[in-house]
């Protein structure tokens, strides 16, 4: 990384408006969005007051960045090799020097944020962002590239929860949920660039298990997730969590069949799982803990 040499194109003509654009392309935009608005609705919706909603929104999301920016700026030298579409490091829009400052920039904001929630809770958002920025920097080309996927989605609620006054653990069940939506997101997310990948030495879990075999393996994850969060609180699931389990699993079913043509119904299909397993979860509210 300290040895290289930026596009000349980004250089000579990039202005600063392209490079803020470029910065914006390179964090990984949509999770950045989604995972942010769905920890501040969860935040919400748990019972934190406005300034602690906005303290823990405001460490999510540059968390987030953090880690979608130390991706792109780590992944340059291949992607570019490979002429990568989609990627402003790749077509000079941003340089890797600038997305590497943004991503140290805004972990150094994030470790601040996150501790302004409280001790514990501070721990356990670092201990999720550490774990994504393992995944970029080493874990993403080896078999366990699952396991920081399921640390930072099961450390995300847990830090809403340790935000609340009286700091109260997650419930086992919200923590698991977590954990098992991560898997499905990693095996979803890399589903369409599996051959990509392949072809330029990216062996992560998804890769190793290859199209088919992802492809058939992540409703498992997904429709676990909505069964334990159907399930798992104490007492009977109720018609909310009964509708939430049945529309999973035909979401998530449905989409592991259509992806056998085209790889982003699988994905999509993932994102619709994760989006009803939050909803069952912002339904039930203060009862998480
Ligand atoms: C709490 C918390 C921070 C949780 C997040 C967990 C986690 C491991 C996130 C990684 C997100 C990311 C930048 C994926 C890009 O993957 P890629 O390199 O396979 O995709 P790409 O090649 O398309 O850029």
């Amino acid at each position: 990384m300290g040895t290289y040499e930026e596009p000349t194109a980004c250089r000579t003509t990039a202005s600063w408006t392209v490079r803020v654009g470029g910065l914006a392309g390179a964090c990984h935009p949509g999770p950045v969005v989604a995972v942010t608005a769905l920890m501040a609705a969860l935040a919400l919706t748990t019972g934190q007051g406005a300034a602690r909603c906005a303290l823990t929104t405001a460490a999510v999301v540059t968390g987030q960045l953090s880690v979608g920016w130390c991706n792109d700026a780590f992944d340059a030298r291949r992607d570019i090799a490979t002429g990568r579409r989609g990627k402003p490091v790749v077509d000079g829009t941003v340089g890797v020097t600038q997305v590497w400052v943004a991503a140290y920039a805004a972990l150094a904001l994030c470790v601040p944020l996150s501790f302004g929630c409280g001790l514990r809770a501070g721990v356990a958002h670092l201990a999720g962002v550490a774990a994504a920025w393992a995944y970029d920097l080493r874990l993403k080309s080896t078999v366990w590239s699952w396991a920081p996927y399921a640390v930072g989605f099961a450390a995300l609620p847990a830090f809403v929860t340790l935000g609340l006054p009286g700091q109260p653990w997650p419930a086992w069940w919200l923590v698991t949920a977590g954990a098992l939506l991560g898997v499905g997101a990693h095996l979803g997310d890399v589903l369409p660039d599996i051959r990509g990948d392949l072809a330029t030495g990216v062996r992560g879990w998804p890769q190793r298990l290859g199209p088919d075999g992802a492809r058939l393996l992540l409703p498992v994850p997904l429709v676990t997730a909505s069964a334990v969060l159907a399930l798992g609180p104490a007492g009977p699931p109720g018609r909310w969590g009964v509708a939430a389990l049945a529309v999973a699993g035909l979401v998530a079913v449905a989409g592991t069949a259509l992806g056998r043509r085209r790889a982003r119904a699988a994905f999509a299909a993932a994102v619709a799982v994760a989006v009803v397993d939050v909803a069952l979860l912002l339904l039930r509210g203060t009862g998480i803990t």
